[in-house]
């Protein structure tokens, strides 16, 4: 028996949810760089859950249930409240997640129907928590969720009491839907692993949320955003990046398993974060993350990945950097859920091996003689 590390090039499971063939990402066999430009993200999770777009009755009835479902149990936020001030937000995700499933009694029915409901109401409930989060760290009261309105919308506008434009709402989406699914990256492959010994969905969700929280899976964006703010001026940009590819330290946001001719979702952040600059009157964090691209793709042949542009989007949509990785959860919870439902359909364990590379034939020796 021989380990590869980090499981790189092992097929461990089959799927139908995404695919990525030569660089191309696909959800349901649908390019990503159409589902970007067109599809909304309720539109997307409903491909991602049941296979197929929605006709427009199916896609109504789904906004329904996402708008009826949106508020979370009362005893959730006034644990929040609870929680130190300094909490990191990933963390506090985990915990609350965690904590919604002892307020739903069917949190352990694992039947088909009723983890499908459970995603649907997570679906819309994660953004209602984060929100609610956010305002409690700033010291204000939640704000409860719109009726009739989009997941971007309804997030946008708890956080700030305030209307969103149209404007952040639509970058909002677009980056939900690219952040949706991802094949077998950690996250899922943690909750997969979970739900495969019959455990329940809000346990797969909360294993996946502390996958996701590693600055080499979703962490990065919030380390990209602080490397951009170390930075600071676009004169800066060189000899930063100089100094930390000498002393062999990684540049978040730069990289793939999986891709190495980069990431197909990183042009449609870049744009949008072209847009929201030009839209803002200042390129200066639009610059600086297109000079440290030019620095490292030609320094080290590494391309961004998703990680990267999102940092910018969601800084010039004015949404704090410790948000960054809970909203990539928001998007990667239809995606999770998904493959919970998959895995549950055929299921078997996930079990595999281990490389020993210990001593063997040791005797056991008693205490007093060690
Ligand atoms: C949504 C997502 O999860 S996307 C990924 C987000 N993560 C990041 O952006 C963190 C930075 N990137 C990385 O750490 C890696 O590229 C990962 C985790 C994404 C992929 O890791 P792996 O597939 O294991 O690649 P690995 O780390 O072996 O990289 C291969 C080589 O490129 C180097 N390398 C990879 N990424 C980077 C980087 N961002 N900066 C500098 N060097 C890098 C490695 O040091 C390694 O060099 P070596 O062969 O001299 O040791
Ligand atoms: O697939 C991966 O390894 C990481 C990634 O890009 C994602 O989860 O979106």
């Amino acid at each position: 028996m021989t380990a590869t590390k980090g499981l790189e090039g092992i097929v461990a499971a089959t799927s139908s949810i995404s695919s990525i063939h030569d660089g191309v990402l696909a959800y349901r066999g649908i390019n990503i760089d159409d589902l970007a430009e067109r599809a909304s993200f309720e539109e997307t999770a409903y491909l991602l859950w049941y296979g197929k777009l929605p006709t427009q009755s199916e896609l109504t009835n789904l906004e329904q249930q996402l708008s009826d479902y949106a508020a979370v149990p009362q005893a959730v936020i006034d644990q929040m409240k609870l929680y130190p001030a300094n909490a990191n937000t990933m963390a506090v995700l985990r915990t609350a997640v965690s904590a919604l499933a002892l307020y739903d009694e069917t949190a352990n029915d694992i039947s088909r129907d009723s983890n499908q409901l459970k995603a649907i109401k997570l679906q819309t409930q994660i953004p209602t928590l984060i929100a609610a989060y956010a305002r409690i760290r700033d010291g204000k009261e939640p704000i409860a969720p719109l009726k009739g309105v989009s997941i971007s919308h309804n997030f946008l506008y708890m956080l700030t009491g305030e209307q969103p434009d149209p404007v952040a709402i639509r970058a909002l989406d677009q980056a939900l839907v690219l952040h949706a699914d991802h094949e077998l990256n950690a996250s899922t492959f943690s909750a997969r692993v979970t739900i495969a010994t019959l455990s329940d969905i809000y346990s797969a969700v909360t294993s996946a949320i502390g996958t996701l929280k590693g600055p080499l899976h979703g962490g990065a964006n919030e380390a990209v955003m602080r490397m951009l703010g170390e930075i600071g001026t676009l004169e800066q940009a060189e000899p930063y990046i100089q100094r930390k590819l000498a002393n062999k330290e990684k540049i978040m946001g730069f990289g793939h398993r999986v891709y190495k001719n980069g990431d197909p979702r990183a042009k449609h952040l870049q744009k949008m974060s072209r847009q929201l600059s030009l839209l803002k009157g200042d390129m200066t964090l639009y610059d600086i993350s297109v000079k440290v691209d030019q620095l490292v793709t030609s320094q080290k042949g590494l391309k961004p990945n998703v990680d990267f542009y999102s940092a910018s989007v969601y800084t010039l949509l004015g949404i704090p950097s410790d948000l960054f990785t809970p909203i990539f959860a928001i998007s990667r919870l239809s995606g999770w859920t998904a493959h919970v439902l998959e895995q549950l359909d055929d299921n078997r364990i996930i079990r595999p091996r281990a490389e020993y590379t210990g001593a063997i034939n040791q005797q056991y020796v008693p205490i007093e003689l060690r």
